[in-house]
């Protein structure tokens, strides 16, 4: 018999091996606990152990224990063997590295920085089907940004409505007519309706303008029911179909994924809830985390927040999207959204921050523009185009009237 302490969770001198699992913390361990004794407690009911010591038999036991390996301040980093994890299976995984430890009363705050996944799991992943290369393969956006745009108000208009809003952003300059993250089959505007105006107006529009056009339906909604509206999405010849990942659950955009790859279909990926998890900076998991979550069960686009520019309060977009669009084992790089409050006037410092593989996203800033969606629409393409030429906003305003009545209307000010 052997006895499972569960302080043995703890070895500073163990080298992590190239297939393990590691993950940052932050941590502040329960008042009267050590750092060290918190740690091992992590590595601890994150993996086989609990707050008791076990005794069983050697034979019987697979070593299947974390390692606590490195202390440095309020971080810690744990080392978890891959013969932990299911492959394949991000629920599983999270069960562990973000499971009970979040609410385990050992430590006072605890937060999951930031994940290294070792080549074998990530790759027992899909990973997206187009990712980045959506700009050229589904769209015709060349070298700049992806535009994209959600009808506001975000509920309460028609399908007709709806369209309309869609079909002038469309033949204003704009790639992708987007849904917002509450809209889905609600009466005032159901889903198949909504989702065969959209696809035979954007056929009207890219036979007019002759640039490809697309539409990001949100099929969010209960598992089965979901894929039903992926293969309406597919009968009705779109490209694309968007899910709110966040408060879908994984499990759910795991299924989407496999089913959009039989259909073709790229996978827009909205974080609303997000906050919940990452808005308070000693607990939760990471935007970050997330991200790199939402990179291996396979969407195509997230949304990562507008460094600053917009209205939602966002970690690291920089960061993020270097991980999201870097090296990951070959699996595909995901296309970055900066979405939320975004108008013609903070273009420039966009792109500037986090350069011209992103969709930019625009609800308010388009169809607040003064002369209307059509003019919001151009407005922006005009800001886009002079943002990627390299000339000043200001100065292709004098040429451009949208342009001009945009920065009139909000400057170059940053929304709450
Ligand atoms: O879902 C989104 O991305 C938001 O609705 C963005 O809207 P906004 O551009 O008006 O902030
Ligand atoms: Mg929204």
């Amino acid at each position: 018999m052997t006895g499972i302490e569960y302080d043995d969770f703890l070895d500073l001198a163990y080298e992590p091996a190239a297939s393990d699992l590691v993950c940052d913390f932050r941590l502040e361990p329960a008042e009267g606990m050590s750092m060290e004794a918190a740690a091992s407690r992590v590595a601890s009911e994150s993996s086989n152990g609990t707050w008791a010591a076990l005794h069983v038999d050697e034979d019987e036991l697979t070593h299947l224990g974390a390692v606590a390996c490195d202390i440095d301040g309020d971080r810690v980093t744990v080392a978890y063997p891959e013969e932990l994890f299911e492959p394949g299976s991000m629920p599983q995984i999270l069960s562990c590295i973000a499971g009970n430890i979040m609410g385990m009363k050992a430590v006072d705050t605890i937060r999951l920085l930031d994940c290294h996944w070792p080549e074998g799991l990530a790759q027992s992943f899909p990973g997206p089907q187009f990712g980045t290369s959506v700009a050229h393969e589904k769209l015709d956006a060349g070298d700049r940004p992806v535009l994209a745009t959600v009808p506001k108000p975000k509920v309460g208009l028609s399908t007709e409505a709806h369209v309309r809003v869609g079909e002038e952003a469309w033949r204003g300059g704009i790639d992708l007519l987007k849904d917002d993250e509450n809209l889905t089959d609600q009466e005032f505007n159901p889903f198949e309706d909504r989702l065969a105006e959209s696809l035979a107006a954007r056929d009207r529009v890219q036979e007019d303008v002759g640039e490809r056009k697309d539409y990001l339906v949100n099929v969010t909604g209960e598992t089965t029911e979901m894929l039903e509206r992926v293969d309406l999405v597919a009968d009705h010849g779109g490209g694309f179909v968007m899910v709110d990942v966040i408060t879908c659950g994984w499990s759910a955009v795991q299924s989407v994924r496999q089913r959009c790859d039989d259909h073709g279909l790229a996978i827009h990926a909205h974080r609303a809830m997000h906050a919940a998890f990452d808005r308070l900076p000693h607990h939760g998991v990471s935007m970050r985390v997330l991200a790199q979550i939402a990179r291996l069960t396979g969407v195509d686009h997230i949304h990562t927040g507008t460094a600053g520019l917009g209205k939602l309060a966002n970690e690291d977009t920089p960061g993020i999207n270097e991980w999201l669009t870097g090296d990951l084992y070959g699996l595909e790089p995901v296309l970055p959204v900066a979405s939320g409050g975004l108008h013609p006037g903070v273009v420039d410092q966009l792109l500037e921050a986090l350069g011209t593989d992103i969709i930019v996203q625009a609800g308010g800033g388009i169809h607040g523009h003064p002369d209307g969606t059509h003019a919001g629409a151009k407005a922006l393409r005009q800001a886009i185009d002079a943002s990627v030429e390299g000339v000043a906003l200001e100065e292709y305003a004098a040429e451009h009237a949208e342009l001009e009545t945009a920065l009139e209307k909000w400057g170059a000010e940053t929304p709450r």
